[in-house]
Formats: C-alpha cells, structure tokens, sequence
C-alpha cells in the first residue's frame, strides 16, 4: 500500500543527476528504508508560466499507474507551496543519450541497438495496450538501469489516443514523425516512427533527417528524405524502412518488429 504522503525530510539528498526544463533531478535516500530514487523537483511558477500543469499531471497519473521492466517507475508524489516532487525509480547508468555519446564511434553494434529496440517495443507494447501514446521517444528520454536495461522515462509528452492535440514544439523536431509536423490528428503510430528514428540513430551515431537548419529536417521528415551508411546490414535497413513510412497505418506494427528477422538475429 503506498504511504499516504511524503515530505522532503523523509530524504537524504544526493548529488544532482540532471537539469531538466522545469526543475532537476536529484540523487535521494529514503532515510527509513534507504531505499535509493531520484527524485524530481519541479517548480509550480516556471510549470505554471509555461502552462503545462496538465501535462505534469497527466505525467504523475500515467506514470503512477504503469508497471512494466522496461519502464520507469514513478513511486509517489508530494508538494509543498513552491515545488512539485516526482519520487522516481533511480536508473544508474543515465540517459541511453549519454551512453551514445560515450561509445568510441558514437555508435552501438547491431546486438546492442537490438537489444534496446526489442525492450522499448516491448514497452511501447504494454502502452498501446492501455491507448497510450508516449510521443516522445529519443535517446534522452531514455534511461539506463542496472546491467544497462533500457527504461523508458519523462511521460511529459504521453497522452490517450486519439490526439490532435498541436503541441508546442521544444527540443529536437528530429524524431517528430510527418503527421505532427503537420499538425494533423496522430494515432500510437507516431510511436513506431520514433522507434525507426531511434533504430537509426543507435546505429548510425546521428538522426536520419537531422539538418542544422530545423526547415530542413521538416522537409527531410515530410519526404522520408534518409540515406543509410554501408555498414548498416540489410535486415536493419529492412526494418528501418518499415517503420520509416508516411502514411501512419503502413507503419510495421509493435507485434511484427518484435518477431523481424534482425531482432531475432541479435537478441537471444
Ligand atoms: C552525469 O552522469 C550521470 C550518470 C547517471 C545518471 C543517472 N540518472 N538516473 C536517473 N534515474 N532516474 C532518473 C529520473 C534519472 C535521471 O533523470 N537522470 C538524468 C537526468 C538528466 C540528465 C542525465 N544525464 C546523464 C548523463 O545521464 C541523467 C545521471 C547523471
């Protein structure tokens, strides 16, 4: 049964993990149990100024309610007059943003951007199920638990489908698919998109229609404009240009691209 509230002084605090856009993520200890979480502080006046309070309560409420390995929990919550706290599961190794950075060539090997893409399918599985979409899928979203398991993280942008909602656009339009850069009504499929964006980028080291000037990455996006390296094996460029697809309902669905051939080839 989850205790009924929490405070801040049931916490040792640790280091800073991250910044985020409205608050950072903290390293904490709950002081009875010692149990480990991050916990995320986020301030009332900047969520209020940027009027996204119900996204940060959609947030709460969805992620509250989900449990699945390759997602991250988020325990509980409590406020005070100035914050909001988000007491979260603690991912050790970071962002998969981070983990990328880190590789010598910026890159992951098929076996292991398999093994990422088959958990984020398995996850994106369990949301479809529940009409979730979580629409923001990219490597800085994405965290890294103990032994490197994926965890999907930061449902500031999940919403019930069906959704037309125009979302004010902030951070990178890489991994926006061609219907919500339209504008247009948007379907869990979007999700399938940003799953071949992110199989791209774990192999490739950069985003499939990435462009300095973001004019170009609409354009690019808007013509499924990518060119895949050599080295990329031709089951991976299969799966890629299933996902890669205009029209949303063409998209291959969760269920096939957890049994295609590359994932099979490279998970055991
Ligand atoms: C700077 O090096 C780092 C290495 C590992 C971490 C681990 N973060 N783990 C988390 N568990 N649960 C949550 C929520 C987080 C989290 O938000 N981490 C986070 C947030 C923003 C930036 C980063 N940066 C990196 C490098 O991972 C991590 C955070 C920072």
């Amino acid at each position: 049964k989850p205790k009924k509230t929490w405070e801040l002084n049931n916490f040792d605090i640790g280091r800073l993990l991250g910044r985020g856009k409205f608050g950072n993520v903290y390293l904490a200890r709950e002081k009875e149990s010692q149990f480990v979480v991050a916990l995320k502080v986020l301030f009332k006046r900047q969520i209020g100024e940027s009027n996204v309070e119900h996204q940060v309560r959609r947030e709460i409420e969805i992620q509250s309610h989900l449990r699945h390995p390759h997602i991250l929990r988020l325990y509980a919550y409590f406020h005070d007059d100035v914050r909001i706290y988000l007491i979260l599961e603690y991912a050790p190794q970071g962002t998969l943003f981070n983990a990328l950075q880190a590789q010598p060539l910026k890159r992951f090997d098929e076996r292991q951007s398999a093994t990422y893409i088959q958990a984020l399918c398995s996850a994106l599985l369990y949301l479809h199920e529940r009409d979730i979409i979580h629409r923001d899928i990219k490597p800085e979203n994405l965290l890294l638990g103990h032994k490197g398991v994926l965890k999907i993280a930061d449902f500031g942008w999940s919403v019930h489908e069906p959704n037309s909602m125009r979302m004010t656009l902030c951070g990178t339009v890489d991994y926006l698919p061609p219907e919500m850069v339209q504008g247009k009504p948007h379907t869990k499929n979007v999700d399938l998109w940003s799953l071949g964006v992110l199989c791209f980028e774990l192999l490739v080291g950069h985003a499939p229609f990435y462009s300095k000037v973001y004019d170009e990455t609409y354009k690019k996006i808007l013509k499924v404009d990518y060119k895949l390296p050599e080295h990329i094996s031709k089951a991976a460029a299969h799966l890629i240009s299933k996902l890669l697809v205009l029209n949303p309902q063409h998209r291959l669905p969760l269920d096939q691209v957890m049994v295609h051939p590359w994932i099979l080839a490279h998970t055991q």
